[in-house]
């Protein structure tokens, strides 16, 4: 029973139920099944040692794989030892030459899908989940045809994982006939992408068989990437609405100075946009997505830690379980000042430099580098490219009602970092014309159109 009154208090109060008591941490709780819950930001930081902590095959927190969903291999995210390596040291590669064609790609798609959106957007949530696709998916299959779809994609990532608990699963009984439908159809356009061959070249290089190297990129790139860009970027998006008028302007003329001195949406242009960044990197600390890291004890350790009442260690036996809780790591007084406020130049000038080192968003932190021999997310650096590149251009250029304003309690276990009610538009518009087409001409027209006949 203590599991399942965990998992319920889990299901019903998300990252609520783990409120942490400052003064301590390696808490022991039940939340669908026994473990420790860690919450101060030095000590989800001691998780990150590969040699102490590994990952649960098939299993993050409450939730599980579904096998037939990665053809049975064990994704790169749930996966340790030798075969992690081999599986990250294929999907590093993957994502740096995805690095070289990300900005490109976010531009084109955040433009040519906003050129069909009408003034009226519905469904603004898939429609932006259809701009993840479009920037992403490209930079690593190369063109696919038919092109992967925003419906299919979300399908597979919803039908991809479970509930841990058989008892729940069984009472959420979910139809599963669309999403195997479109794994099917996911599959068969990732096996005839132009650049398929390649990459099957690039996993034996690594190791990699055809069906494990199909596996892994299935996984990481259809559910760990859209599903992080997705839920980070509608969040961000959601945060323009929450600052003063002013403070958009100011982020508009820094974007804006930028994209004309650059001729476009360049690796040099998005250098010199800090105040952008500051503000992207505030909204995935205040609403991180994924929230929570789940590792089993390698074996019986002293794991030393700070909390405000000084140092404190800890023993945890092998085996144990420890839920790492990146959205309350990321809300410590000890490191974050004034934590639930939105702050957006938090990360600002040298001392905001110097707080990069708490952000732990992508298991690791923001200043580390993701490598075969650690469990660092691989698309950290093609993540935040979309996602700064999408809002620079965003705010620039257009403008737009929500229906209501966002609201986060961190109590919504299916929304993650994005708000806890649906992000609807009212209107949308296009602002500053001029610079729309003097920055980006082959998408004006488009775009001018959408905005007089919607
Ligand atoms: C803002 C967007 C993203 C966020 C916040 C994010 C965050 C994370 C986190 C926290 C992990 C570790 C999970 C854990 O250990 O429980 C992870 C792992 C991973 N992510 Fe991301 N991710 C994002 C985007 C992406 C993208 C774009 C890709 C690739 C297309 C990607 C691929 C992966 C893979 C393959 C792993 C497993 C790493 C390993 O095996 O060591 N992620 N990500």
């Amino acid at each position: 029973m203590g599991n399942l009154i965990g998992a319920l208090k889990l299901l019903g109060w998300s990252n609520q139920t783990l409120t942490p008591n400052r003064e301590e941490d390696f808490v022991e709780k039940n939340i669908g099944f026994p473990c420790r819950v860690v919450t101060g930001n030095k000590a989800v930081q001691s998780v990150f040692d590969i040699d102490l902590f590994r990952k649960e095959e098939f299993h993050f927190g409450v939730a599980k794989i579904r096998k037939d969903f990665t053809k049975g291999v064990c994704p790169s995210v749930t996966s340790n030892g030798k075969i992690h390596e081999k599986n990250k040291g294929f999907l590093i590669e993957v994502m740096s030459k995805a690095y070289g064609e990300i900005l490109a790609s976010t531009a084109s798609a955040v433009l040519s899908n906003i050129s069909k959106w009408g003034s009226k957007p519905s469904d603004f949530e898939v429609k932006l989940t259809a701009v993840v696709v479009d920037a992403l998916f490209p930079t690593v299959f190369g063109k696919s045809k038919p092109p992967f779809n925003a419906e299919e994609v979300d399908l597979y990532a919803d039908g991809a994982i479970e509930l841990r608990s058989d008892i729940l699963e069984a009472i959420a009984g979910e139809d599963l006939d669309k999403t195997r439908q479109a794994l099917l159809s996911i599959l068969g356009k990732i096996k005839t992408s132009e650049r398929y061959r390649k990459l099957m070249d690039l996993g034996k290089s690594h190791g990699l068989g055809e069906e494990e190297a199909t596996a892994q990129l299935l996984f990481s790139v259809v559910f760990n990437g859209l599903r992080g860009i997705r839920g980070n970027l509608l969040t961000s998006f959601a945060r323009l609405d929450t600052i003063s008028a002013e403070d958009r302007e100011e982020l508009r003329e820094e974007a804006l100075a930028a994209l004309k001195k650059h001729g476009g949406l360049t690796p040099e242009a998005l250098e010199e946009m800090p105040k952008i960044e500051s503000f992207v990197l505030e909204a995935l600390r205040a609403g991180p997505s994924p929230d929570f890291f789940s590792t089993i004890a390698t074996r019986s350790t002293t794991v030393k830690y700070t909390t405000e009442s000084g140092q404190r260690e800890v023993e945890v036996k092998e085996g144990e379980r420890v839920y790492a809780s990146s959205y309350w790591a990321l809300r410590d007084p000890a490191v974050f000042d004034k934590p639930e406020d939105f702050v957006w130049r938090r990360f600002l000038g040298p001392e905001g430099e110097a707080r990069r080192e708490h952000h732990v968003i992508f298991h690791g932190r923001l200043t580390d580098t993701p490598a075969a021999n650690n469990h660092m997310c691989p698309g950290k650096d093609v993540a935040l490219s979309v996602i700064k590149g999408s809002i620079a251009i965003l705010n620039t250029f257009f403008g737009w009602e929500l229906q209501e304003p966002p609201v986060w309690t961190g109590t919504k276990i299916a929304r993650g970092s994005q708000p806890d009610n649906e992000v609807k538009t009212k209107s949308f518009w296009v602002q500053r014309p001029e610079d729309l087409k003097e920055i980006f001409p082959s998408h004006f027209d488009d775009i001018r159109d959408m905005t007089t006949c919607g």
